[in-house]
C-alpha cells in the first residue's frame, strides 16, 4: 500500500480524533455545569440526575471508543465514500455527512457483508490497521466483477486477530466480523434465537457483539430492563468481561446461573450424579410437593392451650380451611393468612359455642353437647347469646394467642426457601414423600445435613420454591405502588423538560450517537434510581432482584443447563427475547442437553430459530484434526467446523509413567510457558488431580495460577475441563485424556472440549493407552517444532475443504 495511501488515512483518523476530543470536552463541560445547578427539592434534583446521567454515559461511550476508533471503510460505487468505526460521529457541520458510521449502523453492514457476488453498491473494502492514534497499515480487497469474492471477509485482518497472542481476557471483533456472523448479531430481537456451532466458530463472540447490537437498535427498552448474560462459570465471566465494556456497553449483567439467587452464594460443591438429580425436570415436582407436605393437619386435628383452657378443632374443620386456603391459588405464605384466618374463625366459633352451651346448660348428663348436627365454620351459629363483636373479640384474642399461633404454624408455617429445601435435605423422610418418582439411591443423593452450602444446582430449586412460597408482602406492595406512582409523575416532567431543552447540534445526519437522556431513561427508570439513597445502575438493581423482568437474555455454553437451570431463566425472561448459544456436542454436564428441542420444548414449544456457524475460527487445521477423531467417536451426525488456518506444528503425544507424571509435566509446562512467550498456557487436567497435578506445575512454573479460583492474569494455568469451558490459550497441556474421557458418561465430550482450547498448539501427556480417538496425534520429538512462539505465518484456506 503506498504510503501517500497511509497518510491520507493519517489525515482523515487526526481529524477523527480531534472531532472526539471535542465532543468529549464539550459532554464534560456539560457534566460540570450540571453537576453545580444550584437547588433545592425534588424536582430540581432529579433535574439534575437526568443530565448528569446523560453527560455522563456520553464520556464513558467516547472513552471506550478511543482505541480502534475507526477501522474500515468503503468505497461505494456511485463514487460516496463512509467511515466505520466504534462508533457514530456526526460532522462539524450539523446538516453534512457523518464523519464516522457506528459498525452497529444499517450503512455500515456491507462492511461486513458484501462479496463480489452481492457487492451491496460497494467498490472497495479498505481494513484501516492504527495504533493508538496513528495508521500503521491499510488493507484494500475490490469487489465486483473483478475480484474479491474470498469465502473471508477481509482474510488478512481476520488472519493477524487469529494469531495473535491471547491475553487472558476476550478482545471484540468489530473489526473482522464475518458474514456468517452478521446475520446472527443483526437477527431480530423478538423470540428465541439458537445458535449452534461447533468450538472455535465464534459463538460466544457472536452473542456479545449481539448484545451491544440489540442495546444499540432497542436502546431506550433495553437499557433499562438489561440484558443477562449468562456464562458457565465465573472464571468465564472473567474471560469474556471486557468486551461489552470496550464497545461502549454497560447496561449488561453477567452472571451464571448459580449467582442468580440474590443473596445466595452458591459455593458448595457436590458429586456430579447429586447436581445431575437436582437438574431434572421432576425436581419441579419435589419441589412442589414439599410445599404442600409442609401444609399439613395432624390426626387429632388442631389442639392449643388458650387461656387455661384447652381449645379444639377437629381435624375435619383444618382440613377444609387448608383445602380452601389451597383453592384460592395463592402461593404458599400469601395464602396462609387465609388459612390462619379460616381456623382462627372455626375456632372462635367453636369457642363461642362451648361458651353458650355452658352458659345455658345445654350439656347432656354425660357432659357432651346434645348429638345436633355438627356446626360448620362460617354459618351463623353463634347462639343469641353472643354477639358478632363478641365473636370477634373471641377471634382476636385467639389470633393473637401464642398456643393458637403455634398450632396453626405447625399446620402451615410460613417458610423461605432456603428452609424449605434445607428440612427437605435434612429429612429422608421428607424426601420419601416429595420424591416417590426418585428411586431411593437417587433420593439419598439429595440428602446433606443442615447448614451445608448451597450449591450452583441448589440455586434453581431455591428459585422454584421462591415461586411456589412466594412472600406474604401485600401491604408493602400497596405502599410501594402508590410512592412508584407520584415518583414516576415527577421525574416524566424532569425528563420532558430535559429532553425539550436537549442540544440538538450532535444530533446531525442520519448516523448521530449521541446518547439523549430518553435514550438512556425513561421516566419509570429515573423514578426507580430516585428513591431514597438508591442510585444504583439498571444492572445493579437488577443482580439484587430476583423477580427483574430482562429484556433480553444471551445463555452462553447454553448446553449445559438443566432442565431446572432453563426454568429458572425462562422466568427472568418473561418476554422470551433470548439468544442462546452453544454446542451439544460439547455438552458436558450429565444433565445437561441432549438437542435443542427437548431443552426447550417445554418452555417454547418449537416457536424457536436455528442459525448454524460452521468455520472454525480457533483451532488451526493440525488440532482441528485430532478434535474431529474425538467427534466422529462421539458418533455423532455433527460435521467438525472448518479451520480457516494452519500452522505447520502438529500436535504430538507423550505417555509417561504414573509415578514421573508430575515431574515430567512440571518441566514440559515450564517448556510450553517458554514456547508462548507473551501468550497464555493451560494445563488441562482430570478434575479428581487438579490439586496435586497445580501444585506440581506451580512448583515448575512459579507464578501458575491453579485451584478453584483461577483469575487468569499470569501465563500459565491449571484448570480441570469444567473451568476450561469457553477459553481459549495459546497452547494447551493435556493430560490424561483416558482418565478424562472415562470420568464421567460424558467423558469424550469434556475431551472434546478440552482438546479445542488451543489457538496454536498442543500436547497430550497421558499415563495409559492412548485413546483411540487420539490417534492422529503424533509421538513427541515428531512434532515439528517449525518457528516455535510466533509460526504464524502459513494459513490453510478456507476454501481448502
Ligand atoms: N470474526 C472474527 N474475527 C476475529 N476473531 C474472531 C472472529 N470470530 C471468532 N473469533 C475469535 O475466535 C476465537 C473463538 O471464538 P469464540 O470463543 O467466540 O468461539 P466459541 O464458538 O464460543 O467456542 P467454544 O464453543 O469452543 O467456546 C476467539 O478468539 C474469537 O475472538
Amino acid at each position: 500500500m503506498s504510503r501517500q495511501e497511509i497518510e491520507g488515512e493519517q489525515r482523515y483518523v487526526a481529524r477523527l480524533y480531534r472531532r472526539l476530543d471535542e465532543l468529549r470536552e464539550r459532554e464534560a463541560g456539560r457534566l460540570e455545569t450540571a453537576l453545580s445547578q444550584a437547588g433545592t427539592g425534588h424536582q430540581a434534583l432529579l433535574e439534575r440526575d437526568v443530565a448528569a446521567a446523560r453527560h455522563r454515559a456520553g464520556i464513558s461511550r467516547l472513552d471506550s471508543a478511543e482505541n480502534g476508533l475507526c477501522f474500515g471503510r468503503l468505497d461505494l460505487l456511485d463514487g460516496g465514500r463512509r467511515y466505520v468505526g466504534r462508533l457514530g460521529i456526526p460532522g462539524e457541520d450539523a446538516d453534512g455527512e457523518p464523519l464516522l458510521i457506528d459498525w452497529r449502523a444499517p450503512a455500515a453492514r456491507p462492511f461486513y457483508t458484501a462479496t463480489g457476488i452481492s457487492p451491496q453498491g460497494v467498490r472497495r473494502r479498505r481494513h484501516i490497521r492504527t495504533s493508538g492514534r496513528t495508521v500503521t497499515g491499510v488493507q484494500d480487497e475490490l469487489l465486483g466483477p473483478d475480484g474479491g469474492d474470498g469465502a473471508l471477509v477481509g482474510e488478512a485482518a481476520l488472519l493477524a486477530a487469529l494469531s495473535a497472542d491471547r491475553t487472558g481476557r476476550m478482545g471484540d471483533i468489530v473489526e473482522t466480523v464475518q458474514a456468517e456472523q452478521d446475520r446472527v448479531i443483526r437477527s431480530p430481537h423478538a423470540g428465541v434465537l439458537v445458535v449452534q456451532g461447533g468450538p472455535g466458530t465464534g459463538k460466544t463472540a457472536v452473542a456479545l457483539h449481539r448484545a451491544a447490537y440489540l442495546l444499540y437498535t432497542h436502546r431506550e427498552r433495553l437499557a433499562r430492563s438489561v440484558v443477562l448474560v449468562v456464562g458457565p462459570s465465573p472464571v468465564f465471566l472473567r474471560y469474556v468481561g471486557e468486551v461489552l465494556p470496550s464497545l461502549g456497553e454497560t447496561s449488561v449483567l453477567l452472571s451464571t446461573v448459580g449467582e442468580l439467587y440474590p443473596g445466595v452464594t452458591a459455593g458448595g460443591e457436590e458429586p456430579p450424579g447429586t447436581a445431575e438429580v437436582k437438574g431434572r425436570a421432576v425436581m419441579a415436582e419435589v419441589v412442589a410437593a414439599a410445599v404442600r407436605d409442609r401444609q399439613h393437619v395432624p390426626e387429632g386435628g388442631l389442639e392449643a392451650v388458650h387461656g387455661r383452657e384447652t381449645v379444639r378443632l377437629g381435624r375435619a374443620e383444618c382440613l377444609r380451611a387448608l383445602e380452601r386456603a389451597r383453592a384460592t391459588g395463592l402461593p404458599h405464605n400469601r395464602a396462609r393468612p387465609v388459612f390462619v384466618r379460616l381456623v382462627v374463625d372455626a375456632l372462635a366459633r367453636r369457642v363461642a359455642e362451648e361458651l353458650t352451651e355452658s352458659v345455658l346448660g345445654v350439656l347432656g348428663d354425660d357432659g357432651e353437647p346434645f348429638a345436633e348436627p355438627a356446626p360448620v365454620p362460617g354459618e351463623d351459629l353463634d347462639a343469641e347469646l353472643l354477639g358478632e363483636e363478641e365473636i370477634e373479640g373471641i377471634r382476636r384474642e385467639l389470633a393473637a394467642d401464642a398456643g393458637v399461633r403455634a398450632a396453626v404454624d405447625a399446620m402451615w408455617p410460613s417458610l423461605t426457601p432456603q428452609r424449605l429445601l434445607a428440612d427437605l435435605y435434612a429429612s429422608p423422610g421428607r424426601l420419601a414423600s416429595a420424591a416417590p418418582r426418585l428411586a431411593p439411591a437417587e433420593r439419598a443423593l439429595l440428602e446433606r445435613a443442615p447448614g451445608s452450602r448451597w450449591t450452583p444446582a441448589d440455586v434453581p430449586l431455591l428459585d422454584e420454591a421462591a415461586e411456589l412460597l412466594g412472600e406474604d408482602d401485600r401491604a408493602a406492595r400497596a405502599a410501594a405502588e402508590a410512592e412508584r406512582r407520584e415518583r414516576t409523575a415527577l421525574a416524566q416532567e424532569a425528563l420532558d423538560t430535559a429532553h425539550g431543552s436537549r442540544s440538538t447540534d450532535l444530533e446531525a445526519g442520519e448516523e448521530a450517537e449521541m446518547l439523549t437522556a430518553h435514550d438512556l431513561l425513561d421516566a419509570g427508570l429515573l423514578a426507580e434510581r430516585h428513591e431514597e439513597g438508591d442510585h444504583r445502575t439498571p444492572a445493579e438493581r437488577a443482580a439484587a432482584d430476583r423477580t427483574w423482568a430482562f429484556g433480553h437474555v444471551v445463555v452462553d455454553e447454553a448446553q449445559e443447563l438443566s432442565a431446572m437451570d432453563w426454568r429458572l431463566l425462562m422466568r427472568r425472561c418473561p418476554g422470551r427475547s433470548m439468544t442462546l448459544v452453544g454446542d451439544v456436542d460439547q455438552a458436558g454436564a450429565r444433565s445437561g442437553a441432549a438437542s435443542w428441542g427437548e431443552a426447550l420444548a417445554p418452555h417454547v414449544g418449537d416457536r424457536w430459530r436455528l442459525e448454524r456457524l460452521e468455520v472454525n475460527y480457533r483451532t488451526p487445521a493440525e488440532i482441528a484434526e485430532v478434535a474431529a477423531g474425538v467427534l466422529a467417536a462421539l458418533g455423532t451426525a455433527a460435521e467438525p467446523p472448518r479451520p480457516v488456518r494452519s500452522t505447520g506444528v502438529r500436535p504430538w503425544h507423550l505417555r509417561v509413567s504414573p509415578e514421573e507424571l508430575p515431574c515430567r509435566l512440571g518441566e514440559l509446562a515450564a517448556k510450553e510457558a517458554v514456547a508462548v512467550g507473551e501468550g497464555r498456557l493451560a494445563v488441562i487436567v482430570p478434575g479428581a488431580r487438579l490439586a496435586e497435578l497445580g501444585r506440581a506445575v506451580a512448583a515448575a512454573v512459579p507464578g501458575a495460577e491453579t485451584g478453584r479460583d483461577v483469575r487468569l492474569e499470569g501465563t500459565v494455568a491449571v484448570l480441570d475441563v469444567a473451568r476450561a469451558k469457553g477459553l481459549e490459550f495459546d497452547s494447551v497441556l493435556l493430560v490424561g485424556p483416558e482418565e478424562i474421557a472415562a470420568a464421567s458418561p460424558r467423558g469424550l465430550n469434556d475431551l472434546y472440549v478440552a482438546l479445542t482450547r488451543a489457538t496454536r498448539r498442543l500436547g497430550v501427556v497421558h499415563t495409559g493407552e492412548l485413546p483411540g480417538a487420539l490417534a492422529r496425534l503424533v509421538p513427541y520429538g515428531e512434532h515439528g517444532e517449525c518457528g516455535g512462539h510466533g509460526e504464524h505465518g502459513e494459513h490453510g484456506g478456507h476454501g481448502e475443504r
